[in-house]
C-alpha cells in the first residue's frame, strides 16, 4: 500500500511569477490555477521577498505562484520601492509570466512592462489572456508584435475567465519547474489560504489603529499554526516593521497597542478558521533597503530619484 501523503521521490519544486498590468486578469487565472480564492502570503525567495499567491500540485511538480501588485509607471518613491521589489521577485523566481489583456494589446502599460524585461535573466513567457473578447487574427499580430520586443520562451492563449488553454499553461509549467523539493508539504496546502488570510488580517488590525504612524511596507508573516488536541490552534505570527522607533508605536504603552490588535485580528481569525485560537504576535525591526541604494545595486536595480 502506498501513503498517499508521502510526495514522489522525484519531486519538483519552483517559483513563477506572475506580473502585468492591473487588470490583466492576474487573480482570475490565479483563481483558475489554483482552483480556490487565495489571498496573499509574503515568502523569502532568496534574498527578496515575494507574495505568494497560490501553490499548484501537478503531478511530482510544486508550482509556486508569487505576484506583486503595481509593478508599472512609479510615481512617488514608495511606489518605485514596490516597484523595485517586483522586479527582484520576477529575478528570483525560476520563470516569470508576462500576461497581457488581448483586448487592450500593447498599450503603454504593457508595453513599458516589455521594455524592461531584459532585467529579468530567467526565462519569460507571454500569457495573452481574453481571448474570448478577441479574433484570432488580432491575437497572431499581438503575439508577433511582443515577440519583437522580448525573446518569449513560449506564448500562450488563454482565457482566465472560461478556463480555455489554463490546463496547457498548468502542464507546462510543470515540466519547467527544477528538480527539488516541495516548499509546502501537500498535507499543509488545505490551510495555507487560511494562514494568508490570518496574516492579512493582523495587517488589517495594524494599519486601522496605526496607519499614520506605519510605513506601507510593515508586513505580517504567519510562522506557526498548530492545532491542539481540544481543537484549538496556537498562532504565531511576526509583525515586520523598519526601525526601533514604529517597534515601540507597535507595542504601545505597556503593550496596550499590540494587545489590542492581537484581540481584534483573534476574534476575527477565530470566526474564519471555526476554531478557538491563541494569538501570540511578535515585533521584529527589518532593515529599510528601500532608501538604501546599495541593495537596489545588489539586485541589478537602478536606485530610484
Ligand atoms: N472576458 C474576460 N474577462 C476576463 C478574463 N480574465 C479576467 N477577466 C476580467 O478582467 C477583469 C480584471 O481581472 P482581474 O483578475 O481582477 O485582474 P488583475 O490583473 O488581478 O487585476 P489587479 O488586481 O488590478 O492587478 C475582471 O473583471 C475579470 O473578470 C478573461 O479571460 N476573459
Amino acid at each position: 500500500m502506498t501513503d498517499i501523503e508521502t510526495p514522489p521521490a522525484d519531486t519538483k519544486c519552483g517559483f513563477v511569477a506572475l506580473i502585468g498590468a492591473p487588470n490583466a486578469g492576474k487573480s482570475t487565472l490565479l483563481n483558475a490555477l489554483v482552483g480556490a480564492k487565495v489571498s496573499i502570503v509574503t515568502h523569502k525567495v532568496q534574498t527578496t521577498r515575494a507574495l505568494v499567491r497560490g501553490v499548484v500540485i501537478e503531478g511530482n511538480s510544486e508550482i509556486i505562484f508569487v505576484d506583486t501588485p503595481g509593478i508599472f509607471a512609479p510615481k512617488r518613491r514608495l511606489d518605485r520601492a514596490m516597484v523595485a521589489t517586483a522586479w527582484g521577485g520576477a529575478k528570483d523566481a525560476d520563470l516569470t509570466g508576462v500576461l497581457v489583456d488581448a483586448r487592450k494589446g500593447l498599450d503603454d502599460e504593457a508595453l513599458e512592462i516589455l521594455e524592461r524585461l531584459g532585467q529579468v535573466k530567467k526565462p519569460v513567457f507571454l500569457i495573452l489572456n481574453k481571448i474570448d473578447l478577441v479574433k484570432r487574427e488580432q491575437l497572431l499580430k499581438l503575439t508577433q508584435d511582443a515577440s519583437e520586443k522580448h525573446p518569449f520562451v513560449r506564448v500562450f492563449m488563454i482565457s482566465a475567465q472560461n478556463g480555455d488553454g489554463v490546463d496547457d499553461l498548468k502542464q507546462w509549467l510543470a515540466g519547467e519547474m527544477p528538480p527539488g523539493p516541495w516548499l509546502y508539504p501537500e498535507d499543509q496546502l488545505s490551510d495555507l489560504p487560511l494562514r494568508m488570510l490570518a496574516s492579512e488580517i493582523t495587517r488589517e488590525k495594524l494599519f486601522l489603529r496605526l496607519h499614520e504612524e506605519l510605513p506601507y511596507s510593515s508586513t505580517v508573516e504567519t510562522e506557526l499554526w498548530e492545532v491542539r488536541k481540544d481543537g484549538s490552534a496556537r498562532i504565531e505570527q511576526t509583525i515586520y516593521v523598519e526601525r526601533e522607533s514604529q517597534k515601540k508605536i507597535v507595542i504601545g504603552k505597556g503593550g496596550q497597542t499590540i494587545k489590542s490588535i492581537s484581540m481584534a485580528a483573534r476574534d476575527e481569525i477565530a470566526e474564519i478558521a471555526e476554531q478557538p485560537i491563541h494569538l501570540f504576535l511578535f515585533v521584529k525591526v527589518r532593515e529599510n533597503w528601500s532608501d538604501d541604494p546599495e541593495r537596489y545595486r545588489e539586485m541589478g536595480l537602478e536606485f530610484p530619484r
